[in-house]
């Protein structure tokens, strides 16, 4: 076990990538993202990923998520190498198995609130009744259950932001990734997001992968590893 970068505790691994390394080729020359990076991140742990502009958060979250390859080195989320997987097996996989929240929440400004996280499910095959009660039931334990009706321009930014969460959730995955999920938000907004999500992943023990700016928020959200230099350092735990 890499001890830099590695759970440290014994639970479950949800995420573990060996050697990872990304790189662009642009022209004759090459372009490293990062290199050699091994994370592991084990069920109902939060890891925080904090770094300079340009550092590399975002593409290494879409290695975990499947939504990039990496150059070298493997990838495997609930003990499977998602950069291997065919197109159509990886779009399943990702619907089962992962949740994802962005900055601007993608939420599709034409359904309802219940509606963008009902979706999540019926395309995962699941009945329009059943995605129905668990869209209802995921919004209201992100306390939204009296804006089921809204749409997202009848939310405010931190009630669209908890829609796309509950939307990330609501197939109960075993890993949500999110990139700068307060980012957008004011400080109070922010920070209720944040205890939002520890709430869920002390109850329904969820590994939150989350590249954040807010160093506050990624210190109180459990381990910070810092992207710097094509590299994945700890930060020691502030005393
Ligand atoms: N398709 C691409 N081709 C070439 N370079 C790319 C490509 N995509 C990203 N990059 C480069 O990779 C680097 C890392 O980008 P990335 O978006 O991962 O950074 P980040 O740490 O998330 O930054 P920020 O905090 O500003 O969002 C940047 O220098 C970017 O220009």
């Amino acid at each position: 076990m890499n001890k830099d970068t590695d759970m440290q505790t014994d639970v479950r691994p949800v995420i573990e990538c060996r050697n990872l390394t990304r790189t662009y080729k642009e022209g004759p020359a090459t372009l490293t993202i990062f290199s050699d990076i091994s994370l592991t991140v084990g069920a109902g742990e939060t890891v925080a990923i904090v770094g300079s502009s340009g550092a590399g958060k975002t593409t290494l979250l879409n290695l975990l998520g499947g939504l990039d390859k990496p150059s070298t080195g493997d990838i495997s989320i609930c003990g499977e190498q998602i950069h291997r997987m065919s197109e159509a097996r990886r779009a399943r996989f990702r619907n089962q198995h992962l949740g994802f929240v962005y900055q601007f929440h993608h939420l599709l400004p034409e359904f309802s609130a219940r509606e963008n996280v009902m979706l999540a499910c019926t395309l995962g095959g699941m009945s329009v009744r059943e995605a129905g009660q668990k869209a209802d039931a995921m919004l209201d334990q992100v306390g939204l259950g009296e804006r089921l009706a809204h749409k997202p321009g009848e939310l405010s930014g931190g009630e669209r932001q908890r829609v796309a969460i509950a939307r990330a959730l609501v197939n109960e995955p075993e890993c949500v990734l999110m990139d700068e999920p307060t980012g957008n938000l004011d400080e109070q907004t922010g920070e209720s997001v944040q205890r939002l999500i520890e709430g869920l992943r002390d109850r329904l023990g969820i590994a939150f992968v989350v590249v954040t700016h807010d160093m506050s928020m990624a210190r109180s959200l459990g381990r910070v590893l810092k992207l710097e230099q094509g590299r994945l350092h700890p930060l020691p735990v502030a005393s």
